[in-house]
C-alpha cells in the first residue's frame, strides 16, 4: 500500500481510463473516497454494479462537490462541456486534472470553463488498449507507462507535485512538456499510427466487398495487429483527430512523402534503401524492448486474446 494522496476524488467519465484510475486508486490506497460519474445513464448502472468506485453520483455537480481531485476522463470533444457543467460546484482549492489525448485544445476549453483560481494540471497518461467501456479498467494499467503534464497558466507548482505524485503512485514515469510538443509527438507516436491502423482494415474491408473474396479471413499476424489497434474507441478517436488537427495533418503530410519514397525504391527495385529502412525500423523495435518500455507480447494482447476466446467482454 503506498500513502493517500488525496481525500476525496471524482472522477468524470467511467470508462477504460476513469475506471482503470479508480481501480489504481483503490488498489494502492491512494484516495479515502472516490465518486464516479458518467454521462451515459447505462455506464453508470455497470459502474455502480462494478463497484470500482465508493459511490456513482447521478449528476456532474454531485460528483465534484467535496472533491480535493477532480479527474475529466471523457473523450477530449466532450472536455470543455463537462468542465462548464461542474465550473459552480467545485471546492475551494480543488485540483481539476484531465487524461486526454490531446492537450492544447483541451486546456483552451477547460480554462474558459473553469474558474481562475481552480488549479488545472492537464495530463495524459501514455496507456491504454483497444477497449472501452467501464469492464475494461484494471489498477495496473498505468505500471510502467509514461505520464504526461503540460502545465499552463493555469497550473500551481503545489498541484503539478500532486499530481506528478499520483502518477508516480499509480506506476507511471512522469515527463512534463508543454502542450504544443505533446501535441505534436502524440501526432507521430499515437495518431497517425491509428489512422494507418483505420484505414487499412477499412481498405482490406472495402477489397472484400470489391473482390467479394474472403480477404480478412486469411490475415495473420501483420494485419491483426492493425485490426486490434483499429478497433480503439471510435468516439474517443474521431475526437482526437477534430481535436489535434494541425499536427496530424503536418504529420500525414510527412507520412506521405515518406510512403513517396518507398514506392519509388520498389518502382525501380532499390533493394539495398528498402532494406537500409527496414534494418533501420527493426533496430528502433529491439531498442524499445531493450529499454524495457515493451515486451515482445504486451500483457494487453494477451487480455485482448483471452477475451476474443471467450472471456469477459470488455467493449461497451
Ligand atoms: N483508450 C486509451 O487508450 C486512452 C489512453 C490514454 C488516454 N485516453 C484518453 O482518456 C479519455 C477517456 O478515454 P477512454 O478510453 O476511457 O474512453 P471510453 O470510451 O472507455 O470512456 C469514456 C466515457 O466518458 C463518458 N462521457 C462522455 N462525455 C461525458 C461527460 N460530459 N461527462 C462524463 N462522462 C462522459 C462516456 O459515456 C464513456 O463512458 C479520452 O480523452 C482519451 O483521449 C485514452
Ligand atoms: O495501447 C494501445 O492500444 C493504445 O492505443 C494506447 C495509446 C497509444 O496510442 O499508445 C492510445 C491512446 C492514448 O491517448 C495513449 C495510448
Amino acid at each position: 500500500m503506498s500513502q493517500k494522496i488525496f481525500e476525496n476524488v471524482a472522477i468524470l467519465g467511467l470508462g477504460l481510463i476513469g475506471s482503470s484510475l479508480a481501480h489504481g486508486l483503490r488498489d494502492k490506497g491512494l484516495a479515502s473516497r472516490v465518486v464516479g460519474y458518467d454521462a451515459s445513464e447505462d455506464v453508470r448502472a455497470r459502474a455502480e454494479k462494478l463497484a470500482f468506485c465508493d459511490e456513482i453520483a447521478a449528476t456532474p455537480e454531485d460528483s465534484v462537490k467535496d472533491a480535493d481531485l477532480v479527474v475529466l476522463s471523457m473523450p477530449v470533444g466532450a472536455t470543455g462541456e463537462a468542465a462548464k457543467s461542474i465550473a459552480g460546484a467545485l471546492k475551494p482549492g480543488v485540483i481539476v486534472t484531465d487524461v486526454g489525448g490531446v492537450k492544447s485544445a483541451v486546456i483552451t476549453k477547460v480554462e474558459a470553463a473553469l474558474p481562475e483560481e481552480i488549479a488545472f494540471v492537464p495530463g495524459h497518461p501514455i496507456a491504454g488498449t483497444e477497449h472501452s467501456g467501464p469492464e475494461a479498467g484494471f489498477g495496473s494499467l498505468f505500471e510502467g507507462r509514461w505520464a504526461i503534464l503540460t502545465p499552463s497558466d493555469r497550473t500551481t507548482d503545489a498541484a503539478l507535485q500532486k499530481i506528478s505524485d499520483l502518477w508516480h503512485a499509480l506506476g507511471s514515469d512522469v515527463e512534463t512538456m508543454t502542450p504544443e510538443h505533446h501535441d505534436l509527438v502524440l501526432a507521430t507516436t499515437s495518431h497517425l499510427p491509428h489512422l494507418i491502423a483505420f484505414n487499412i482494415v477499412g481498405t482490406a474491408a472495402d477489397m472484400e466487398e470489391v473482390t467479394r473474396s474472403e480477404v480478412i479471413k486469411f490475415s495473420a499476424g501483420g494485419f491483426r495487429d492493425f485490426t486490434r489497434i483499429a478497433a480503439s474507441d471510435p468516439v474517443m478517436w474521431r475526437d482526437i483527430f477534430l481535436n489535434n488537427k494541425e499536427a496530424v495533418l503536418e504529420m500525414l503530410g510527412r507520412f506521405s512523402e515518406d510512403l513517396a519514397a518507398v514506392q519509388r525504391m520498389i518502382r525501380w527495385e532499390d533493394g539495398d534503401a528498402l532494406q537500409d529502412l527496414f534494418t533501420r525500423t527493426r533496430a528502433i523495435r529491439r531498442g524499445i524492448i531493450e529499454a524495457g518500455q515493451e515486451t515482445e507480447a504486451p500483457d494487453f494482447g494477451r487480455r485482448a486474446a483471452q477475451s476474443e476466446k471467450g472471456g469477459a467482454k470488455s467493449e461497451s
